[in-house]
């Protein structure tokens, strides 16, 4: 008899999914140098957050990951009583987050996104390729909530604004940042030789070269966001974050856009439901254990 039982416990889908998905989020926050995002550094241009708290929000999210991972098997289909079991479940964890974080938004975005993704990794997931996940989660995001409060979010007021494409978007387009920028990109890096943490910080870049980042217009409004495209543009230009040339472009891009104000929160979460579905596709642990 021992005292202590050593088996691994075995994981269900839902719970692997929700660690996939918190591991990603915890990568993104720790992945360092981001530019004038919250890092090992420090708080970029955020006055009110830190590394400490954006683990602390990843960490307060995992039961509503798992619960939407729940919800999408337990309904099987994509369909209106799955796109309102996440909503009302994704307005839950926005409250769990809120809780921990003391009312400061630290990933309203990542649950959206991640979210998404992680109900539709769980409704099929032996079709685990990122093109086939981000096609599900698009199915699920342009379903209308009827119980979605009319926003009035920061994120509603720029697109108005400056019609662009905001993160409601993205989903419904099936997150072509993520998978015609950043997974690619992240892949190229890896290839050429760079290590993990510079194809990380490449695959944020090519996602910032294009992205209309919603934080980024409401912050620093049209010249934040040029700001931001074309220095992320300069530093893979340069080599890439692996380079002495893209280091030193992405050091210059870090003080502008801390002298904007100019935060990619957007990118920062698309970074990490890229690194979520990198994990996914290289099939890191979705079915050993799975019960
Ligand atoms: C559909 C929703 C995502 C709501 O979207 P909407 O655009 O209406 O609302 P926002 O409140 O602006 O949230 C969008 C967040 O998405 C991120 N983002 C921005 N641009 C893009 C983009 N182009 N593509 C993808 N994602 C994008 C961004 O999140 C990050 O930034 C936040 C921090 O920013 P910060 O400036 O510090 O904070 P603010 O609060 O804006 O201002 P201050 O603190 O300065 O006062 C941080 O959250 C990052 O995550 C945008 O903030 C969706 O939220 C929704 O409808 N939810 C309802 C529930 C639901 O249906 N859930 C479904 C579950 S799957
Ligand atoms: N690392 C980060 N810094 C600031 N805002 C963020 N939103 C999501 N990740 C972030």
């Amino acid at each position: 008899m021992h005292a202590f039982n050593l088996q691994p416990k075995k994981l269900s889908l839902a719970e692997r999914l929700a660690d996939m998905a918190v591991d990603a989020l915890i990568d993104e926050a720790d992945l360092s140098p981001k530019p004038a995002l919250v890092d090992r550094r420090g708080n970029g241009a955020h006055t009110d957050l830190h590394l400490g708290l954006m683990h602390a929000s990843a960490l307060s999210l995992w039961p509503a990951f798992k619960e939407m991972a729940d919800a999408a098997l337990e309904c099987g289909e994509i369909g209106l009583p799955l796109r309102e079991a996440l909503g009302r479940i994704g307005r839950e964890g926005e409250a769990a987050m809120l809780a921990t974080t003391d009312g400061v938004n630290t990933h309203r975005g990542a649950i959206w996104a991640l979210g998404l993704l992680v109900a539709a990794a769980a409704l099929e997931p032996e079709s685990s390729v990122a093109s086939a996940v981000t096609l599900r989660a698009a199915r699920l995001a342009l379903l209308n909530d009827r119980y979605a409060p009319k926003p009035f979010s920061h994120g509603a007021q720029v697109a108005q604004r400056y019609g662009v494409r905001g993160a409601r978007e993205e989903a419904q387009l099936a997150f072509p940042a993520v998978t015609g920028l950043g997974l690619p990109q992240l892949k190229r890096s890896r290839a050429a030789g760079a290590g993990e943490q510079n194809a990380r910080l490449d695959a944020l870049l090519a996602i910032m070269t294009t992205l209309a980042d919603t934080c980024v217009l409401y912050r620093a409004g049209e010249p934040g966001l040029q700001a931001m495209q074309h220095g992320a543009r300069a530093v893979l230009d340069a080599g890439g974050s692996a380079s002495l040339g893209g280091r030193r472009q992405l050091h210059a891009l870090d003080q502008q856009l801390i002298a904007m104000n100019a935060s990619p929160g957007g990118a920062a979460d698309l970074l990490a439901a890229c690194l979520f579905l990198d994990r996914i596709e290289r099939g890191d642990g979705l079915f050993p254990g799975v019960c």
